[in-house]
């Protein structure tokens, strides 16, 4: 049981450099991994791997032994570090929540979401406000992982904790791992059980 990346390679086409060559993680649902590596190495992109919006050139990711499918809402849902590129600009917000279920009203509460939102439209609400509403989002689903890829970097310390908190205990409560990027060496420390370096770079 346990979101694996298996002997993935990878680099963008154009020239770019290959990123990683035959990189394998295995992520248990207990774990609570930090991607720590520098400034372009990859780790933006090892996220979008692992939540199925890239495909490797050779190797492949898989939950409990499972390719991802087509259908149904993905096993591994990723949260970006910009929520803005993230939600359907022409749908009001309470639209873009229902759409990945049932979102109840103590989660809304808990992340700090307030009732007046629902009815805006993305570019009415600030960016801290939108992760809020990913946030909401991707937990709704009830995926086996979450991805966060600095998730909190445009907020404040108070909504910062605040927003780490709902995600701890949503983790805990649904057996959800995690994997995730800061660049806040402390919260790092505090929230992740390893820490995984990307140093396969070919
Ligand atoms: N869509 C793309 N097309 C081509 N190259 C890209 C694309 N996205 C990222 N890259 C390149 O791939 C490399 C890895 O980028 P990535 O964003 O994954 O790194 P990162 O470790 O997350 O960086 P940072 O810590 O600065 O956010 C960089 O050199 C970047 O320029």
């Amino acid at each position: 049981m346990a979101l694996e990346a298996c002997n993935v390679t990878f680099g963008y086409p154009e020239g770019g450099p290959v990123l990683y060559r035959d990189f394998s993680l295995s992520v248990e649902p207990s774990e609570r991994v930090a991607l720590d590596a520098p400034s372009g190495a990859g780790k933006t992109t090892l996220c979008r791997l692992l939540a199925g919006y890239e495909r490797p050139s050779s190797g492949y990711v898989a939950v409990d032994g499972e390719l991802f499918s087509k259908r149904g809402a993905c096993p591994v849902q990723l949260i970006g570090q910009h929520p803005e590129h993230a939600l359907d600009p022409r749908m009001r917000m309470e639209r873009s929540l229902r759409e990945a279920g049932e979102v109840p009203a103590d989660a809304l509460d808990a992340l700090g979401i307030k009732g007046e939102w629902l009815r805006r439209f993305p570019h009415e609400l600030s960016g801290g406000e939108l992760q809020r509403f990913c946030i909401a989002r991707a937990v709704a689903v009830h995926p086996r992982y979450l991805i966060a890829d600095e998730i909190s970097t445009m907020l404040d310390a108070i909504t910062q904790a605040e927003i780490w908190r709902y995600l701890l205990e949503a983790i805990a409560r649904e057996d959800m791992g995690l994997v995730f990027v800061s660049h806040s060496p402390d919260l790092a420390a505090r929230i992740a059980t390893r820490s995984v370096g990307l140093g396969a770079r070919g």
